[in-house]
């Protein structure tokens, strides 16, 4: 007899790779999971339920939630079967990008609200049940940047680091309940993340920074940020597939990167313990050598490269 569909709850299902996996949930041939696909703002509920199409009242249904508002976490919980939710995707995320002297405090705590602590708040609420049960799977996406910090976004990578503790962490207590943690880390991806970013630091006047530092970030990071995304980027429908295979996986991993293309320069920090190598190579190739950074890109956005999903 085929065991009763699995209840994922996804945060963060309006756009980008929320949208995507719960789509791709919901459109399991083996009909394995039953999704909720939430958001903050349901006025935004159209684009997926279009792409979930037959598959919206079957097998996904959309619920609203704000991962920054207790109330919002109770309301959307209160509303699934016994509040049972067998895996729960920590999708939700905002960036933030610029020098760190022209970004207000509000804005790095927003930062933390929704990636950070908005999880945590997922967790909190769902963990008594899970630990009842003795079953459950919390999948996390984090990114490169909570392995490897990057230049113009310390606050963003900051939150992405802090999950990566978090969930490290509590990864060990709750295997002893069998539970599974999973970090997702994808590098760049092509969704509206860049956009909202590149809109945001457009009209930025980021006061109290000097010159240099403003020229350094709008003439030298923005345009090889902009190339990274352009040689590099993954689609969300690539993160959403390797989620997939990690929801359906028996033994599912604690970490999972998922752009082999990106792979030199997370190994910059891998090959020397220290640091210096990524920091020093990191600060000749934007400030010193951008030529050299700009055919590196070149290079990752070859052939030799293929695989744009990794693991297969
Ligand atoms: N794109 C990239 O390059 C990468 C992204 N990531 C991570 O992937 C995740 C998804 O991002 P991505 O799909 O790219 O970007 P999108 O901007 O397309 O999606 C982000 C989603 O998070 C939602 N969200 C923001 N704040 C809240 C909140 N308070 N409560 C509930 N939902 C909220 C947004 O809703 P709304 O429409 O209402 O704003 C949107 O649905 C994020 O955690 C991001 O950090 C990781 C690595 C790379
Ligand atoms: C590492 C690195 C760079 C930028 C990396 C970027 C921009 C990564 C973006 C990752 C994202 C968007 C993750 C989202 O979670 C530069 C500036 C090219 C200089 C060389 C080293």
């Amino acid at each position: 007899m085929a065991d009763a569909p699995r209840t994922v709850l996804i945060s963060g299902c309006s756009s980008g790779i929320g949208l995507e996996l719960a789509v791709q949930l919901a459109h399991d041939p083996r009909q394995r999971y039953q999704v909720v696909a939430t958001m903050r703002d349901l006025g935004k509920k159209g684009t997926l339920e279009a792409a979930a199409g037959e598959a919206l009242g079957q097998t996904l249904t959309v619920a609203q939630l704000d991962v920054c508002s207790d109330e919002s976490v109770a309301q959307c919980l209160s509303c699934i079967q016994g509040g049972e939710v067998d895996v729960l995707v920590n999708n939700a995320g905002v960036g933030l990008v610029g020098p760190l002297e022209g970004l207000s405090l509000a804005a790095m705590q927003n930062v933390f609200d929704t990636n950070f602590l908005g999880a945590v708040r997922l967790v909190k609420a769902v963990l008594p049940s899970m630990k009842r049960r003795r079953q459950g799977h919390i999948v996390v996406v984090s990114s490169v940047m909570g392995l490897q910090g990057v230049v113009f976004n310390e606050v963003y990578a900051a939150s992405k680091f802090a999950m990566e503790g978090f969930f490290e962490s509590l990864a060990v207590q709750l295997l002893q309940f069998n539970i599974f943690i999973s970090l997702v880390e994808p590098g760049p991806v092509v969704t509206e993340f860049e956009g909202k970013l590149l809109e945001q630091v457009s009209t930025a006047e980021f006061p109290g920074t000097d010159p240099d530092t403003l020229s350094y970030f709008r003439d030298l990071y923005l345009p090889a940020s902009r190339e990274l995304f352009h040689n590099v980027g993954q689609s969300p429908q690539d993160i959403a597939k390797v989620i997939v295979k990690v929801i359906g996986s028996a033994r599912p991993p604690l970490r999972r990167r998922t752009n082999t293309r990106y792979t030199p320069l997370i190994a910059l920090k891998a090959m020397d313990p220290s640091g210096s190598l990524y920091v020093r190579t990191s600060h000749c190739l934007l400030f010193r050598w951008p030529r050299l950074l700009n055919l590196g890109l070149r290079c990752l956005a070859c052939s030799c490269f293929r695989t744009p999903v990794w693991p297969r």
